[in-house]
């Protein structure tokens, strides 16, 4: 038996995806997206979905008159389960500080990772639920998360336990990622550490089969790109796809080596070259471009237009994490818009469809067409435009993950009726 779990109709932007040649975006107006078994079954005309699919037949019916539906946000990078307060860095930030020197004095990742390594599972499965909470009320529908604050076995395989029963409780999907290799641990020499990470860390965590990607922070004064190396062969090697935050803080060929050894995604990039871009798109491996931490830093941001005018599909995250507290998808296309010269059909691609791409999701996610899943987020705005535009503002009204309705507005939406 098939269950017709919903049907979202009348809206005035249903966006599917982008277009066909890639360029803008395939919308319908009073537009309508039908699905079955928690997949997209028919998108289109309103008038030609609910003649199939009448809502009145749907657990789920939902008018969107006046409003824009998109594909649920995918968010492709974040450190979302953590422990600690960092705020007061964040101040000492905007009196100067940099991100190296609060690293440097036992602050930033480490301070995390003695919060982290205190607290029991039960407290990060709650800190982790809430901000999955938060993230889905903003759009997110599927988000990555990284281990890291750890750096030693027994936490490393107590956060990824925790970011599974995550993704088992929360709609949200959530896609695991081993980052042991996200800092050198007080006390440790960078090989030393790299060595425990391959030889102890990294068979513990393939036993366990909880990971589906390995990171690393290959950055100047954290691991080189043979330690970074080193580390993510042999996460291959135990079955985990490669991931790199590459050329954050410097250039040192972070991008060359996600490029050598077929990474699903780079991450960060300010610092990447012409030939850096050219050497991912040749390797097709996704720009993930971090506008938030940009901003948090007070840095210059990733040149968008350079990677995609040469033909790489641009990914946006939000990079959630102590150091970029943002759970806002729609954010960090307000920035990679005004900041980085996206267009807003562009920036949603960055979101959806290409965030989808640097999780390795080749099964339609970041879309609504037809075998997609039914992951739709309805905005209170009539168009995706309004997404980059109310920036500080979350226009995401009702989120669908799966044909389910999982989050509503908790007020009552007056938006939905505003003239333009
Ligand atoms: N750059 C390394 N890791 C994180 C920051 C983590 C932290 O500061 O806690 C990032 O991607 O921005
Ligand atoms: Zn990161």
């Amino acid at each position: 038996m098939t269950a017709l779990d919903a049907v979202v109709y009348g809206a005035a932007e249903l966006v599917a995806g982008p277009a066909a040649d890639d360029r803008g975006l395939e919308t319908y107006a009073d537009g309508a997206v039908a699905i079955v078994d928690g997949t997209v079954a028919a998108v289109g005309p309103t008038a030609d979905v609910t003649a199939e699919y009448p809502p009145e037949n749907a657990n789920h019916a939902v008018d969107a008159d006046g409003q824009a539906v998109v594909p649920g946000f995918v968010d492709p990078h974040t450190h979302a389960l953590f422990a600690g307060d960092r705020s007061d860095e964040f101040a000492a930030k905007l009196r100067g500080k940099s991100y190296q020197d609060i690293l440097a004095e036992g602050g930033g990742i480490l301070r995390t990772v003695r919060a982290v390594r205190e607290a029991d599972e039960e407290t990060l499965l709650s800190n982790l639920l809430a901000h999955l909470d938060t993230m889905l009320a903003h759009g997110t529908t599927t988000v990555e998360v990284k281990s890291g604050y750890g750096l030693d076995t027994e936490t490393e395989l107590r956060m990824l336990r925790v970011i599974d029963s995550a993704d088992d409780i929360h709609p949200v999907d959530v896609v695991p990622t081993f980052m042991g290799a996200h800092a050198v641990p007080e006390g440790w020499d960078a090989d030393d550490y790299t060595a425990a990470v391959v030889d102890e860390q990294l068979p513990a965590v393939e036993s366990q089969g909880i990971a589906e990607f390995c990171d690393v922070f290959c950055e100047e004064g954290v691991f080189s790109v043979s330690q970074s190396r080193r580390v993510l062969e042999a996460g291959a090697a135990a079955g985990l796809t490669p991931k790199v935050h590459a050329e954050e803080l410097a250039h040192i060929g972070g991008t060359q080596l996600a490029a050598d050894v077929g990474a699903a995604s780079a991450d960060h990039l300010l610092h990447a070259t012409g030939e850096d871009i050219d050497a991912l798109v040749d390797a097709a491996v996704t720009p993930v471009l971090l506008p938030g931490t940009a901003f948090g830093l007070g840095a210059a941001y990733a040149d968008a237009t350079a990677f995609r005018d040469r033909g790489a599909s641009v990914a946006v995250a939000t990079d959630f994490n102590p150091n970029c507290h943002s759970h806002s998808m729609g954010f960090a296309l307000s920035l990679a818009c005004v900041e980085m010269g996206l267009t807003p059909a562009e920036a949603l691609v960055a979101g959806t469809k290409h965030a989808a791409l640097a999780l390795d999701r080749a099964d339609g996610l970041g879309t609504l067409r037809e075998g997609a899943p039914g992951d739709v987020a309805v905005l209170a705005a009539p168009s995706h435009v309004h997404i980059p535009y109310q920036y500080g503002t979350n226009v995401v009204d009702t989120v669908l993950k799966g044909g389910s309705v999982v989050s509503t507005p908790t007020h009552e939406s007056y938006a939905r009726d505003m003239q333009p």
